[in-house]
């Protein structure tokens, strides 16, 4: 890497040269590594814990044309007391909702500490001009988005436009500001790794979205397949890691789209242990987003706990 960080996003030139320079990833390498930490086996109180510790990293997401005000008050319900009959079981990170909704998951949630996700700029294609992303955005944290989980340009990545890219995320950043005291909502870039083609795109774009200012990747909208897949996390959980040791700041990532069991969520606990260690085992630094993957977890939880599956009726619908 030849240019300093501070003059990588000067032109499109320059930031090019900065995305082509990174190393390559070895994709038979990190395909095996993400195969093999998939096999390991945790004993049983450390399951427990993951278990709980990946119910508090969830963001317990909604993002359906037909969602309606009951549908996300029922979500935030959930978001809060998981399973009902029992008060053991932690609360969610956040709940994931389209902008229009933003406010009636606010007034749900509201000093619950779960936080409000909302997807936005075009979410899931990212098509449209720049003054209406940045409006969409303005508009979910105004009404009280905690957090903004805006869409790239994929268009514009593919085609080499990467100056566009990293303005664009620029921008939306600026537009996740408050005014005075209020903390700015936080910013989550999806990068849609299955539009990407490869993992050195994959790389790239991690890459640039930390440049550009996000405080988490994301890797998909849960529209787009494949997904959340293991190898590509573990490329994202690499790209935060080398990221801190370049700039020292650090960025969260959030697997999200086709996370359905505990045994996915643990592998993508596993993969974090291992790439990036403890620090990031937070869900200040590590999400899970996913529609339906709350419900396997409470009922391995009961399994662990009782010994039997309550089985899917006792739970409320995802
Ligand atoms: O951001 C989260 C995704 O939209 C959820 O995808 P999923 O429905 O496959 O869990």
């Amino acid at each position: 890497m030849t240019t300093s960080l501070a003059d990588v996003a000067a032109s499109n030139v320059t930031l090019r040269a900065f995305l082509h320079g990174l190393p390559g990833v070895d994709r038979v390498g990190a395909d095996q590594r993400a195969a093999m930490l998939g096999t390991r086996s945790i004993k049983t109180t450390a399951k427990a814990e993951a278990i709980d510790l990946a119910i508090r990293m969830v963001d317990l997401t909604t993002l359906e044309g037909a969602d309606t005000p009951g549908k996300v008050r029922a979500m935030c319900a959930k978001a809060v007391r998981p399973d009902p009959g029992d008060p053991t079981v932690p609360k969610v990170a956040a709940v994931c909702v389209y902008p229009d909704l933003v406010a009636q998951a606010v007034g749900a949630l509201g000093g619950s500490g779960v936080k409000v996700a909302s997807v936005a700029t075009a979410f899931p294609s990212g098509r449209s001009s720049l003054d209406v992303k940045i409006a969409d955005t303005a508009f979910a944290v105004a009404a009280g988005a905690d957090e903004i989980d805006m869409v790239i340009d994929r268009g514009a990545f593919l085609a080499g436009d990467y100056l566009k890219v990293f303005e664009e995320i620029s921008a939306i950043k600026a537009a996740c500001g408050r005014a005075g005291d209020e903390q700015d909502a936080h910013l989550k870039v999806i990068l849609e790794t299955g539009e990407l083609s490869t993992y050195d795109n994959v790389r790239r774009a991690s890459w640039l979205a930390m440049l550009a200012g996000a405080d988490f990747i994301k890797t998909s909208t849960g529209k787009v397949q494949p997904a959340a897949t293991p190898p590509v996390t573990l490329v994202m959980l690499e790209a935060v890691r080398d990221f801190l040791a370049a700039t020292g700041r650090k960025v969260g990532v959030k697997p999200a789209g086709g996370i359905r069991t505990t045994k996915d969520a643990v592998k993508m606990l596993v993969l974090v242990n291992e790439t990036v260690g403890e620090g990031w085992l937070s869900p200040d630094w590590f999400r899970l987003g996913a529609s339906t993957l709350l419900n396997d977890l409470l009922m391995q939880r009961q399994k662990m706990a009782t010994g039997r599956y309550a089985g899917p009726d006792y739970f409320t619908l995802d």
